[in-house]
């Protein structure tokens, strides 16, 4: 199923305290982000990529996307403060009648199998995420007391790509302006217009690398995947 995919790129990496964007940090030699165009570049069914970019990084992105020959990029967008906001500016860009990915930049380990696996379910359902069911009990807690713990048999750690019918992602987004409201996901404002989301299982390492130690388990999975090729 072709598809086009919006990669927001436009944050600053704050949680991973480097002091600039950490889309730029070299894992094996490449840029992140340019690791996580690469696979949608290589993907036949992927028919363009909408970069998501700061004023701030526009250049130095673009630069590294022409020397890492990503030809996929349709369009340099310009970010917003938030993510939500980021990902509504290429939205609105998007042709009709396609089925939109919405796939962080941070995360570079998405792979092409569990891309395809996702836009079947949102050609056919209109909307699907990728998850993994969470290992950790999770507990609400006020302060520093613990209210109740969540019963862990229905929590699913929710990821990206998440994939959408674009009529769908659109009208969520802009109902989401009209009630000022933000979501940490794409799904969360698709579910506010009452559609079904599906969960479409993914892999434990299609990791978002948002703190330091995220780098640690980056390093690992890199060099498993180089001893598998
Ligand atoms: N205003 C924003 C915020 C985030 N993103 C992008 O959305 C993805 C997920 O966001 P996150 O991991 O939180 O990245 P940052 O916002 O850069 O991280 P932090 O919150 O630590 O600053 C990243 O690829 C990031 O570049 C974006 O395009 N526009
Ligand atoms: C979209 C996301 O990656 C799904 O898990 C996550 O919500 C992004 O959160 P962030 O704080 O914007 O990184």
């Amino acid at each position: 199923m072709a598809y086009e995919v919006i990669i927001p790129a436009a944050g600053q990496g704050k949680r991973m305290g480097l002091g600039k964007n950490k889309l730029f940090l070299e894992l094996d030699h490449l840029p992140v982000f340019i690791h996580t165009l690469i696979v949608f570049e290589n993907d036949p069914n992927c028919n363009g990529i909408w970069l998501v970019v700061s004023s701030d990084d526009k250049k130095q992105m673009n630069e590294l996307v022409k020397k890492y020959a990503i030809t996929k990029v349709t369009a340099l967008i310009e970010g917003g403060s938030e993510r939500q906001h980021s990902v509504y500016h290429a939205v609105k860009e998007i042709p009709d009648d396609t089925i939109v990915l919405v796939h962080d930049a941070a995360r570079p380990f998405i792979q092409t199998d569990q891309i395809a696996r996702l836009t079947k379910v949102a050609e056919e359902i209109g909307a699907a995420v990728l998850a993994v069911p969470i290992k950790d009990t999770v507990k609400k807690v006020d302060g520093d007391l613990v209210v109740e713990t969540v019963e862990r048999s229905s929590l699913w750690a929710i990821q990206t790509p998440q994939a959408f019918r674009i009529s769908i992602l659109k009208d969520a987004h802009e109902k989401a302006v009209v009630d000022t409201y933000i979501g940490t996901d794409d799904a969360s404002l698709v579910e506010r217009l009452g559609q079904a989301v599906h969960i479409v299982e993914g892999n434990y390492d299609n990791i978002k690398l948002t703190t330091p130690e995220d780098l640690y388990f980056a390093e690992a999975i890199v060099a498993k995947r180089r001893t598998k090729n």
